[in-house]
């Protein structure tokens, strides 16, 4: 089965656990746009009264394109609900985000949401975390030289560019790192030390932050509960 279509199925699912007068955050990404797309059909149907926070301009620009009320974090004092994709989750239910350079404000918004539903297709469902390459959000000052330090540690960086060979810049104008590892074994231990870095800002290792993933597959939609 194709691949956007397991997203979509995961994606329209998931809004099944949206419910009336809720503050819901929005996610970025591919599987997201499904999401607002199957959203904005239910808020016109039901006459549903959201306020939603986006985790990019990307996301606000289409979810205001299609008449769902956007606010910014700093103006909700909670988030009820947020769903996100992701780009890999494991059997323990930690993930990597940040694929589409997202993860700063996804974090922001996860950590602020009393849940968190990720929708993803079946491949992204790994025994380990590791081989989608983990995103680090750093500051563009002195950023080769937290590079540098990522050589020596063993990290195979590699700065995330455009097609034109530009640096990819986040929507908070930082450049981001990919971490080429494979396997991740020690989740924790590497994110403790990742958020020591000076001249991070965030990574892309998203621990203990998921209560549900929508996952699409040929055999139909899975949910999987965390807690
Ligand atoms: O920065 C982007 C986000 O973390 C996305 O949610 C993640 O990369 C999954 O994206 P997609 O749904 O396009 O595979």
């Amino acid at each position: 089965m194709d691949k956007n279509a397991m997203k979509k199925m995961a994606a329209e699912r998931s809004v099944d656990y949206v419910e009336d007068n809720m503050i819901l955050g929005l996610g970025t990404g591919s599987t997201v746009v499904y999401m607002v797309e199957a959203l904005a059909k239910r808020v016109k149907a039901e006459n549903l009264h959201l306020t939603c926070v986006c985790t990019s301009i990307r996301t606000a620009e289409q979810a205001t394109s299609l008449g769902i009320p956007v606010k910014a974090l700093n103006e909700v004092d909670h988030i009820d609900l947020t769903i996100d994709g992701a780009d890999e989750v494991d059997d323990n239910f930690q993930g990597i985000k940040g694929g589409g350079a997202a993860h700063l404000f996804e974090k922001l918004v996860a950590t602020t949401s009393t849940r968190n539903i990720w929708i993803v297709d079946e491949e992204k469902v790994v025994d380990t975390i590791g081989r989608f390459p983990l995103p680090v959000e750093v500051i563009p000052f002195g950023s080769q030289q937290v590079f540098n330090k990522f050589v020596k540690e063993g990290l195979n960086p590699e700065f995330r560019t455009t097609e034109d060979g530009q640096r990819v810049l986040t929507d908070s104008k930082n450049e981001v790192i990919d971490l080429h590892l494979e396997k991740i074994t020690h989740p924790h231990l590497l994110a403790t030390w990742l958020s020591e870095q000076v001249g991070v800002v965030e990574h892309g290792l998203f621990l203990d932050l998921v209560n549900e993933v929508v996952v699409g597959s040929p055999e139909g939609v899975k949910i999987l509960k965390a807690r």
